[in-house]
């Protein structure tokens, strides 16, 4: 055994790690938030808007052009550790809910090398956030996002049992009057039972890297897990709420309107009614509840 763990130590010591290229190591991360309309003042609760923050790049590449927060990995962070440093330097928010969206690794991502992105997903109460711009950027904004589907085409391969479904979505994102709009080609094909799926950028419309792809798929993936397990969607909310507070919330996600009655029962389980109201938003002064804790720490 102990000659074994010297044999190990030679090979460790003599090994030439640079016998292989290796890529530079990024983190970036797609922020969203939930916030109330502020051009909706008519009304006493506001319109709540599902929102990104992105970052107006100060310097090149893609100078002038908006992108996700994000840098390089500093030696001896893990990518998760490079993410939370990101989030903090632009929104001084030390915790919040992390979650992998994907890694990142086209050869020319980047114009400046092979650099492979690991984008985080991060869900947090924007009115906690107070975002600033850090030191490689110019400027930080809240950008309303919105994503269509322009175009489906459905093309069977071999037989009835592999297909392929090329679908074309239309991201928009808008901060006053800066309104950025992209195009992406989500390739997706079904061929001996298994799903595999690409995406191509069609169109950037201002925003840097692959960023617009990036984006694209992190809103998809909060719409899945949303579907999936709604507690995820408790990351975007204050600590009190009232149930049409979190509907709304849920339907600005999920891009539809649910009905009522089926969205209480679904998370009658999630929520605690507190002996706190919301005053002043109409006649009827409406029930605040909270997070029912013991739900949330339930595994997955
Ligand atoms: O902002 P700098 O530090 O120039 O570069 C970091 C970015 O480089 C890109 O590949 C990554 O997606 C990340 O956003």
């Amino acid at each position: 055994m102990k000659k074994e763990n010297n044999d190990e130590k030679e090979f460790i010591k003599g090994y030439d790690i640079t016998k292989y290229e290796r890529p530079s190591i990024a983190a970036d991360i797609a922020v969203f938030s939930i916030m109330p309309d502020e051009k909706d003042n008519y009304r006493k609760l506001p319109e709540q808007k599902l929102r990104l923050l992105l970052i107006r790049r100060g310097a090149h590449p893609f100078r002038n052009d908006w992108a996700l927060p994000g840098g390089f990995a500093r030696k001896g962070e893990t990518v998760r550790e490079t993410a939370s440093r990101e989030l903090f330097e632009e929104t001084h928010i030390k915790r919040a809910y992390m979650e992998l969206v994907d890694v990142y690794s086209d050869k020319d991502r980047d114009p400046r090398g092979w650099i492979i992105s690991n984008t985080f997903m991060a869900l947090m109460d924007g009115n906690k956030c107070k975002h600033r711009a850090g030191d490689d950027a110019s400027e930080a904004q809240w950008f309303d996002i919105e994503l269509e589907k322009e175009a489906e085409e459905r093309n069977f391969l071999k037989g009835e049992d592999s297909i392929e479904i090329d679908t074309v979505y239309c991201l928009k994102l808008s901060c006053e009057d800066i309104k950025l709009s992209s195009r992406v080609k989500e390739i997706k094909s079904y061929q001996d039972y298994h799903e595999s799926v690409s995406y191509n950028i069609l169109e950037s419309g201002g925003l840097a890297f692959d960023h617009a792809m990036i984006i694209v798929c992190a809103l998809k993936k909060l719409r899945e897990i949303t579907e999936i397990d709604g507690r995820i969607t408790f990351n975007l909310m204050p600590e009190y709420f009232t149930l049409t507070q979190l509907q709304k919330a849920f339907e600005t996600i999920l891009d539809e309107e649910l009905l009522a009655a089926n969205f209480r029962r679904k998370i009658a389980g999630l929520v605690n009614e507190t002996d706190k109201v919301l005053e002043g938003a109409g006649h009827r002064p409406a029930k605040l509840f909270k997070r029912n804790v013991e739900a949330f720490y339930k595994s997955r």
